[in-house]
């Protein structure tokens, strides 16, 4: 609750009635709260400013419990849900409280909740989320994250002075970055999108915010109508340019530097603009269950999602329909997994066989550890190493859910003291690092604002010492796959050579018969590129130890 308080701006606090600031406020003689109050305590919104303010005349403190819960109760019809909820959404991912998760199951997660979070932080409640909301909320959210450092761009250059942006309260700033998303991004009609968010700066702060969203966004209009949105220039040194870049398609300096030096200029603004578009999600179809890919397809055809089928066996690509298949309960009842193509490709370049012993060493929460565990077809075992004990309890309950309880054992553990202490060795063992992340930047919306240059350092460290330890457990001939979500060659090839520097028992084995050539790099490495491939960036190296 402090969390949450913290987040609102001082004005807020003394104008918004809410379950906190409530008994002291109603010390004073007349106060202004939102226009969520009872209306068996006060009379029915008017038309004007009242319509978001009322004010109490009351010195009545036996009334303070029985008029809270009824406030409380009470809904806000004047503002739309979805905004008020992609508001506090915005407002906590900043704050590092939230995830911008592209996938939202209603009632999952978030449900009541995040009802209850935005309610203490804007002081009303909304009504409940219906499925149409869930979306638009899902594409606000994402977009206006994605786009940030855009979108700050435009808000700055149109306030008067640079102080009325620096000093913006947390609450504004989403509120004013949702109303520019809204008008560049998705093209929505202006005035709908000038009059929702005025609305909702008046009743969330107070009618001056309202005043200001106002003739800011009004400024904006006027701009885009005109074609003249004031964007930075691509000149100057190279540093200028990156920055340019950067701000143009909304991604932190360092990134676009590291692209352009790897990439080149024009393959880093394709990256850019994928990671900028909708993604596709793949789901993986749980054939050990006895479905087949024919059985899953009929049914996406009958919910009418828009998909295609993969090179992978068991695949689907989804470009739209995503949450038909949530409300199918497709998810729910182990019949499918959402699982990129990319990451089943590290799973073919594993080639996992019935009757082996596979360790995955940093398995949770499980997508990879279950899919190898289905391959198996009920004879072998996957260990699935992880030091985070809430993402081993995901893949404990996914393997209930997908029947491969008998195939798996979670173990929870860190690598490094775990394979120190293990003396039994396996046919195969796969490494999947934390890493980057820089290949699922257009799923993971939020990604590219949390990354910083000097993680790099720090991830690399790790990805070594993991691969020291999950080299102790693979036997004499057997396999060692290193794989990561990254496209960056210091985590994928640079980790593998310095590998096989300190490992001269490991060598690289071809991967030409496990997965297409077009997806293995000249060194013999599996790679997923995104421009490319239209999935997930990933990498994995299979390595094999000799026999002695
Ligand atoms: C990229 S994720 C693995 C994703 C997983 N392979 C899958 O397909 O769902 C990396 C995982 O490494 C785990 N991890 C990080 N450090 C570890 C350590 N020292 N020992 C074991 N697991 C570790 C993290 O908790 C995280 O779950």
């Amino acid at each position: 609750m402090e969390g949450v308080l913290s987040l609102l701006p001082r004005s807020h606090t003394q104008f918004v009635l809410s379950r906190s600031n409530f008994s002291n406020a109603i010390k004073s003689d007349s106060l202004a709260i939102s226009g969520v109050v009872s209306a068996s305590t006060v009379s029915p919104p008017h038309n004007s400013r009242r319509r978001y303010t009322q004010s109490i005349e009351t010195n009545q403190a036996p009334r303070l419990s029985s008029l809270t819960k009824r406030t409380i109760q009470n809904i806000n019809q004047e503002i739309s849900p979805h905004r008020a909820v992609a508001t506090v959404r915005l407002l906590r991912i900043e704050k590092g409280g939230a995830f911008a998760g592209l996938l939202n199951e209603k009632g999952k997660n978030s449900g009541k909740n995040e009802m209850d979070y935005v309610e203490r932080t804007l002081g009303f409640r909304t009504r409940e989320l219906d499925d149409r909301d869930i979306r638009l909320v899902t594409e606000i959210v994402g977009g206006t994250v994605r786009w940030r450092r855009y979108l700050d761009h435009l808000i700055l250059s149109l306030c008067n002075k640079e102080r009325v942006f620096t000093d913006m309260e947390p609450l504004l700033l989403q509120i004013l970055r949702i109303g520019f998303f809204e008008i560049v991004k998705l093209n929505m009609p202006s005035y709908a999108v000038v009059n929702e968010n005025v609305k909702l700066a008046k009743v969330a702060l107070r009618p001056g915010a309202g005043n200001l969203v106002n003739g800011i966004l009004r400024k904006l209009v006027l701009l885009k109508e005109s074609d003249s949105l004031p964007l930075p220039k691509l000149e100057g040194d190279d540093r200028a340019r990156a920055r340019a870049l950067a701000t143009i398609y909304s991604h932190p300096v360092w990134m676009v530097r590291r692209w352009i030096k790897y990439l080149g200029q024009e393959e880093a603004v394709r990256l850019m603009n994928w990671n900028n578009a909708d993604p596709y999600f793949g789901i993986r179809v749980n054939t050990w269950k006895g479905y087949t890919r024919a059985d899953i397809a009929s049914q996406l055809e009958d919910l009418k999602v828009d998909y295609e089928t993969s090179v992978l066996d068991d695949f689907f690509r989804i470009r739209t329909g995503m949450q038909a298949i949530i409300h199918a309960g497709l998810l729910k009842k182990g019949i499918c997994s959402v699982q990129d193509e990319s990451a089943g490709f590290v799973v073919s370049v594993v080639d996992p066989q019935p009757g082996e012993t596979i360790t995955d060493c940093c398995a949770a929460p499980g997508g990879k550890s279950l899919y190898m565990a289905s391959r198996l077809q009920g004879q072998g075992m996957v260990y699935a190493i992880d030091i985070n004990e809430g993402r081993l309890r995901i893949l404990r309950d996914a393997a209930k859910l997908q029947d491969l309880v008998g195939v798996i054992t979670a173990i929870h553990s860190d690598l490094r003291a775990y394979s120190i202490r293990n003396i039994v060795k396996s046919d195969k063992v796969l490494l999947d690092v934390p890493c980057s992340g820089l290949g699922v930047l257009s799923k993971r919306a939020d990604l590219r604002w949390n990354r910083h240059l000097e993680d790099m350092k720090e991830l690399t460290r790790l990805q070594d010492e993991l691969l020291d330890a999950a080299a102790l457990l693979v036997k004499p001939g057997g396999v060692l796959v290193y794989s990561t979500c990254s496209i960056d060659p210091d985590e994928n090839e640079g980790r593998v050579m310095s590998f096989l520097q300190r490992h001269p028992e490991f060598s690289v084995q071809p991967i030409n018969r496990l997965v297409p050539p077009d997806f293995i790099s000249e060194d013999g490495f599996y790679f997923s590129n995104p421009v490319k491939h239209c999935m997930d960036g990933a990498f994995a190296a299979r390595l094999v130890r000799s026999l002695s």
